[in-house]
């Protein structure tokens, strides 16, 4: 039986994909290429370029292939872009969910792996985060995935698709051998942006806002490696495997760095001087957004192995220096 990932094609998809193929999985993909890369799936991954609101497409891979879970990674995710036109991330992330659930009712698939995120808890009231703290997303794209994690739990009550959430904070890096990596055509990640300075792509990097109340003013991030969030995705397919039950775990290091130190880790990583200005703060960015990664700790047996901001920018300079235009190159 195979595992189908949607979305396979994209930055954390392409590892996962890869992840999978090592650990000997059998793997479909199904992309509709809006942001993902054909170069970046792992040719032993059976491609369809399709789009989940399909049902089509979708009958067309369940029909072709034996699936046994589903990872779950295909939506749009700039937080800024949401705020702007909420409905496109209604339409592509809701829907999407209804489509592919709908699907997997249809041809009995039980188990789906589920990429959430930080953003649905909002602004929190403390940190770490917990698993059972208040969700109050303050833009659309996290209030989507949030309804995609409430939509899980009645299906899975209804229909016994059992689900994993994992909520990721920021997801950072590249494979170590660097031949996949982020390749965002509308790049808003603060790590590529950084590394856009020594690449000769950006003069400066401006740091959005100074006067949040951090210990240097600068926000605060949990960054966690894209090759541990893809090992934690192995753990919850095999946790799903296991008949547990459904669950949401937080996926970080438990450790936050403000963008200052960021800056501070890529010139250590790099080696090279990176020019900085200093802006307005950006809207909608919460001050301090650390997970308490326990829960995924302990059940899942998950223990990040990068912990180091200058071994996780290495891993992206890497990437980035062999391949300056993504996958044009
Ligand atoms: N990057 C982060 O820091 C971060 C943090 C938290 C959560 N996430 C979540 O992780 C997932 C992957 O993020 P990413 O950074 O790899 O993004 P990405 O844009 O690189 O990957 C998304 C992939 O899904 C595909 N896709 C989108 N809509 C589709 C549709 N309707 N049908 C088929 N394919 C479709 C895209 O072409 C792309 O290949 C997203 O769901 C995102 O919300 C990302
Ligand atoms: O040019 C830049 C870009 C970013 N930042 C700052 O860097 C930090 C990190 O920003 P970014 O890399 O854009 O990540 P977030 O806005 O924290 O969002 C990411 O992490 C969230 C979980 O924490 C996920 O929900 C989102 O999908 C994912 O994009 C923020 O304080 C930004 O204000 C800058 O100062 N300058």
């Amino acid at each position: 039986m195979a595992i189908l990932v949607c979305g396979g094609a994209g930055y954390i998809g392409s590892h996962m994909v890869y992840t999978l193929i090592n650990n000997g999985e059998d793997v479909v993909v199904i992309d509709n290429l809006q942001t993902g890369h054909r170069a970046s799936v792992h040719e032993k991954a059976k491609f369809y370029e399709g789009d989940i609101r399909n049902t089509a497409d979708l009958d067309k891979v369940f029909t072709e292939n034996d699936i046994e879970a589903v990872i779950h990674f295909a939506a749009n995710s700039l937080v800024g872009e949401s705020m702007q036109v909420p409905l496109k991330y209604f339409n592509n992330n809701t829907c999407g969910m209804e489509t592919l659930l709908e699907a997997m009712v249809k041809y009995d698939v039980k188990k789906i792996v589920f990429s959430s995120t930080a953003a649905t808890y909002g602004e929190p009231k403390r940190v770490p985060i917990l698993e059972t703290d208040e969700t109050n997303p303050t833009n659309p794209y996290g209030e989507s995935k949030r309804m995609m994690e409430k939509m899980m739990k009645w299906v899975d009550m209804a229909n016994g698709v059992k689900y994993v959430s994992l909520r990721y904070f920021n997801v950072a890096g590249a494979i170590e051998d660097g031949h996949i990596g982020e390749a965002h055509t509308t790049e808003t990640h603060l790590i590529p942006i950084i590394l856009q300075v020594p690449l000769g792509k950006r003069d400066h990097i401006t740091v959005f806002g100074t006067d949040y109340p951090t210990p240097d003013g600068t926000c605060i991030r949990d960054y966690v490696h894209v090759m541990d969030l893809a090992d934690a995705h192995m753990k919850a397919l095999n946790y799903l495997r296991q008949g547990n039950e459904s669950s949401i775990f937080n996926l970080g290091t438990g450790e936050g760095f403000s963008v200052k130190e960021m800056i501070d880790a890529a010139e250590k990583a790099t080696g090279l001087k990176i020019k900085v200005e200093y802006g307005q703060r950006r809207a909608g960015d919460p001050a301090r957004l650390i997970a308490s990664s326990e829960k995924a700790q302990k059940i899942l047996d998950w223990h990040p192995k990068y912990t180091s901001m200058e071994d996780i920018i290495k891993t992206a300079w890497k990437w980035h220096q062999t391949h300056p235009n993504g996958y044009e190159d």
